[in-house]
């Protein structure tokens, strides 16, 4: 896989996960925890018994996916076979891949309990289970779930929980599920990356979306991510970026998997380069790529923030994150900051020139890259000829606008959001352990916050057409970038 070294909780955890004891592991986003528990997981596996030894659970289908990949590449060379199951695929194949008897199967909780009734998987000899973003299938609700998976696994296992963010109620969960579980953080001074420059900026709801499109413009983001809080939002936005020129799809819950699968697929290969994501794509997404992460919408809680920045500045390299806050939201500003222990840096909100100055920037980039690769020697007497008739800087002038995408002010429309209202702690042993706002302890709290996920996460867009906004921009040309995607 070309790794050299092994990442800081790679090597805390693999030692003691060979050993075969319980782990609670948390690192920063980006810092190789797949690899954390994938490694010694695989190590463990005996080939030559043909059964489910490994289940390695994860809270969306995406993810799960990703991790059975990586699974996949690990356990390539000794023969460890690996298959995923997940919600919205076809049931027949999962079950024609679990008859193929193997020894690792990567799932999200809701389909793995459809196999279970069913009885297309055994369980019974599992001897390991790791529980990839842990604190956010309690979130999400998939508690009971768990439960009753875990109360098919024969209690001699070792469970493994991993995450970037461990709220203090994941304790409760590791009494019950663990054995004298080892916590093992990889702790810097920061709980987000210090490679993700991180920047806020203050909008009326309603000037949002110029902000954004500008920012794009400006920093010209190899590939970006936007995240709305709603279906619906994710919907109208990665519409009207479409509108605007830029080539940007959305991804959410309400999409069928097929939907989904492609959206990714292109967001990956560059076919698209502005993905406009709900939550589902906030946990665990290794795309590389990611530049700029922009909260459209402020996530609903701190935590959320720390993992949807993390899409970016992964395995090393840098990016970029910024948050847009209306006048109103400032308070969740600072429990985010509280909770990162970083401060965002203030940003202005960008004018038409500047957005301008960027585009012009990229093709002046492009330009100078061509020059220096001379690729363009079929164009000299065409440039002889045109040099005839005017003077250099009035044709090269002319070029640079014809090939600059002017910032585009088509009117779009948003259905505005309401402001993220704060939400009052409950009880004791709640949220991160930082004594912000948001989310209260215990059950409660995870059912609110499932429903809250369930009503968010629904469309109520009425009717409105799925956005197909990879197309050109309306008379104009496609976005050019600087990059792979020229
Ligand atoms: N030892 C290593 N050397 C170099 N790159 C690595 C190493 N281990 C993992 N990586 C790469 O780092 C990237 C991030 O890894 P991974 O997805 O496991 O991070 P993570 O800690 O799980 O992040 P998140 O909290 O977002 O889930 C991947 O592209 C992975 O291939
Ligand atoms: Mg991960």
């Amino acid at each position: 896989m070309g790794f050299e070294e092994a990442t800081p909780i790679q090597t805390a955890t693999i030692p003691t996960a060979l050993e075969g004891k319980d782990i609670i592991g948390q690192a920063q986003t980006g810092t190789g925890k797949t690899g954390a528990f994938g490694i010694p997981l695989v190590n463990r596996i005996n080939t030559e018994e043909a059964h489910v030894q490994a289940l390695i659970l994860a809270p969306t289908r995406e993810l799960a996916n990703q991790v059975a990949e990586s699974l996949v590449t690990f356990g390539k060379h000794k023969g460890v076979r690996t298959v995923v199951v997940y919600g919205g695929q076809d049931m027949r194949k999962q079950i024609t891949d679990l008859k193929r008897k193997p020894h690792v199967v990567v799932a999200t909780p809701g389909r793995l309990m459809d196999h279970m009734r069913r009885k297309t998987i055994r369980l019974q000899q599992v001897e390991m289970v790791v529980l990839d973003e842990a604190d956010e299938m309690l979130n999400m609700g998939f508690i009971e779930d768990i439960e009753t998976i875990l109360k098919e696994v024969p209690n001699e296992r070792q469970t493994l929980l991993f995450s970037a963010t461990m709220p203090k109620r994941i304790e409760k969960l590791a009494q019950t599920f663990m054995k004298n579980p080892e916590t093992i953080a990889v702790k810097s001074a920061e709980v987000t990356m210090e490679n993700i420059e991180q920047g806020y900026v203050e909008v009326h709801e309603k000037e949002k979306f110029d902000v954004l499109s500008r920012m794009i413009d400006i920093h010209t983001p190899e590939l970006a991510i936007v995240f709305g809080r709603t279906k619906r939002r994710v919907d109208e936005l990665a519409e009207a970026l479409g509108k605007r020129g830029y080539r940007a799809e959305g991804i959410h819950g309400d999409l069928n998997q097929a939907k989904r699968d492609s959206v990714l697929r292109k967001f990956k290969s560059g076919l698209i380069d502005v993905l406009v994501a709900t939550d589902v794509a906030a946990r665990g997404l290794d795309i590389s790529g990611v530049t700029h992460v922009y909260n459209f919408d402020l996530p609903q809680d701190p935590e959320s923030y720390v993992h949807r920045i993390g899409r970016t500045g992964r395995a090393g390299k840098s990016g970029v994150a910024v948050t847009f806050a209306t006048p109103r939201e400032m308070d969740h500003v600072k429990a985010i900051e509280q909770l990162s222990k970083k401060k965002m840096t203030k940003l202005k909100k960008p004018t038409h020139t500047e957005a301008m100055e960027g585009q012009q920037q990229l093709v002046l980039e492009q330009l100078k890259e061509l020059i220096g690769n001379g690729d363009a020697d079929s164009y000299r007497v065409a440039a002889k000829d045109l040099l005839q008739e005017t003077d250099a800087t009035t044709a090269l002038a002319a070029a640079l606008k014809l090939l600059t995408k002017e910032p585009d002010t088509t009117p779009v429309r948003l259905t505005a959001e309401a402001p993220l209202r704060v939400k009052k702690r409950q009880g004791s042993g709640g949220g991160s352990g930082s004594g912000k706002p948001y989310r209260g302890g215990g059950r409660q709290r995870d059912d609110r916050r499932r429903s809250q996920y369930r009503k968010d996460d629904r469309s109520t867009g009425g009717g409105r057409r799925p956005s197909n906004a990879s197309g050109p921009r309306p008379g104009g040309s496609q976005r050019s970038k600087p990059s792979k995607h020229a």
